[in-house]
């Protein structure tokens, strides 16, 4: 949906510059004339030849007619009528010396400019008003709601924004923020589908504009991008071999194995590479968990929540297929996935377990590394379910929020501190919220000999943990997590962290 009053605004100051160019071309002209020569100066200094001299008089003559008529009807004029009270500073601008046609004539133009400057003040005056958004009724509220008038409210919603960001300078005179941010909300319901739950969260997360950045972007699509398993494959190799066959790929300059596709003539999931498992699609997002654990070859490495087994993949390829890798998950059914993933990619160093998360560490005993990429309410990735919008309430947040912290405690537990090479945990959702991410980590900090360490990613990929949200004051080091968000980096919005289990005496 595209913005009309924003390209109404711009249409109305281009007419208030050209009234202002007007009035800058009447003053000119009357510049002008003041400073043009007289009709005998003019003669006088008349250059043209001699031939001429005859024509010169009779327009002379005809021209002394015109004005001596002018005069007459001038004349029949009242001074009351040339100059009427509310003219003052018109006749002002008038000498006793001019003669009543110039007096006309100038007054005519005077006239007009007045006009004109009255006309572009007003201009300007409207364009305020219109700066300060005036609340609709709540008539009219409904009314563009029942009908369900998208476009209207769309416009509404952009001005409001407009409204908060400058809040002293636009809104209307005794109307609160609160009003403002609770017409947003309602607008937000109706122009993008979602609940009252879901637009409230996203306001109070990321303000009004960055709210309505969020669900637009959800509107659309992610790029689709593929990660190639470096166990088969190349990536140069692989993307010449996918060019080749008519997709348009590019290389992801932050990850070694990352290629985003920007179109293709044939079915991605399809192609003999993709059947021969060179490559996995991927959400780029669910690359930076695995980044995070840097797992290394010939370690013994859990996956708590492996299924459908993308992370499970790329944590066996950089593994080199060495080690042990136990991808594990609550769901049996969800396992089928794993296992076709793990055979189509040809990994041979993982074990598939079916436990509850909370079965570790007593079924295996202690792992260098594990993921917990945890179970979540999925509001990163809106663009991929809409029906999340619809669904998810702040009772889902809890019941998430709760399994969250027992399983991030269990895979601490699942830690050997004394691992030569790991020692780590590295925790990730698919969720924007606070509670069920930055708010787990300080859980954890605060259960567990535990500290935050850095993620080993380029400069400037994804966005710090939130320390200080609303009434949440998180330790410092949560700043060392990373977000990523579909309006800002055009990811799935995601959440990781990488937890150093310390060896407690
Ligand atoms: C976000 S998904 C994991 C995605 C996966 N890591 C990947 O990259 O393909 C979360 C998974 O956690 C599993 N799960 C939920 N509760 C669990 C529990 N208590 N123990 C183990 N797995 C659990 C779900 O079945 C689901 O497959």
């Amino acid at each position: 949906m595209k913005r009309t009053s924003q390209d109404n605004k711009m249409k109305k100051s281009d007419t208030t510059q050209d009234m202002v160019e007007d009035i800058k071309n009447v003053e000119t002209t009357e510049e002008l004339k003041e400073n043009l020569p007289t009709e005998n100066t003019k003669n006088n200094n008349n250059n043209e030849g001699e031939e001429h001299k005859s024509d010169e008089n009779v327009k002379e003559e005809e021209k002394h007619k015109r004005e001596e008529s002018v005069k007459e009807e001038v004349k029949e004029e009242s001074a009351e009528e040339l100059f009427p009270s509310e003219d003052e500073d018109i006749k002002d601008e008038f000498s006793d010396e001019e003669t009543p046609f110039e007096q006309s004539a100038k007054k005519t133009n005077l006239k007009e400019a007045k006009i004109k400057a009255e006309a572009a003040e007003e201009m300007q005056t409207n364009i305020a008003a219109e700066q300060r958004h005036t609340l609709p009724s709540g008539q009219e509220i409904i009314h563009a709601q029942e009908i369900g008038d998208v476009a209207t409210i769309g416009t509404r919603i952009r001005e409001i924004v407009a409204v908060l960001c400058d809040f002293k300078a636009r809104h209307e005179e005794g109307r609160s923020r609160q009003e403002y941010i609770a017409l947003l909300i309602q607008d937000m319901q109706t122009y993008y589908s979602c609940n009252e739950f879901l637009a409230k969260l996203v306001v109070d997360l990321f303000g009004p504009k960055g709210a309505v950045d969020f669900m637009e972007a959800n509107e659309a699509p992610r790029p689709v991008t593929i990660r190639v398993n470096t166990l088969k494959s190349r990536r140069r190799e692989l993307a010449q071999k996918l060019i080749n066959r008519g997709v348009n790929v590019d290389m992801i300059e932050w990850s070694k194995s990352g290629l985003v596709v920007y179109d293709s003539q044939v079915p991605i999931g399809a192609t003999p590479e993709y059947l021969a498992g060179q490559y996995i699609l991927q959400s780029s997002s669910s690359w930076v968990s695995v980044i995070a654990l840097a797992p290394q070859p010939n370690e013994k490495i859990l996956d708590m929540c492996a299924a459908p087994g993308g992370k499970t993949t790329h944590i066996a390829a950089l593994m080199k297929d060495t080690g042990i890798l136990v991808a594990n998950d609550i769901s049996k059914d969800r396992l089928k996935a794993v296992i076709g993933n793990v055979h189509r990619l040809g990994i041979t160093n993982t074990i598939i377990t079916n436990y509850d998360g909370h079965e570790f560490p007593k079924v295996m005993g202690q792992f260098d590394r594990v993921l917990v990429d945890a179970p979540c309410t999925g509001l990163g990735i809106i663009s991929r379910d809409a029906a999340v919008k619809l669904s998810k309430s702040e009772q889902d947040i809890k019941d998430c929020t709760r399994i969250q912290k027992e399983l991030i405690l269990h895979a601490i537990d699942s830690v050997n501190p004394k691992s030569k090479t790991g020692g780590y945990v590295v925790y990730s959702t698919c969720s924007i919220t606070v509670e069920e991410n930055e708010a787990v980590i300080d859980y954890a900090l605060k259960k567990r000999n535990v500290k935050v360490v850095p993620i080993a990613l380029q400069d400037g990929v994804g966005e710090d943990g939130y320390v200080n949200h609303r009434q949440y004051r998180f330790h410092p080091s949560v700043k060392m997590a990373k977000r990523f968000f579909p309006h800002i980096q055009n990811m799935d919005g995601f959440f990781v962290c990488k937890l150093k289990v310390n060896v407690t005496h």
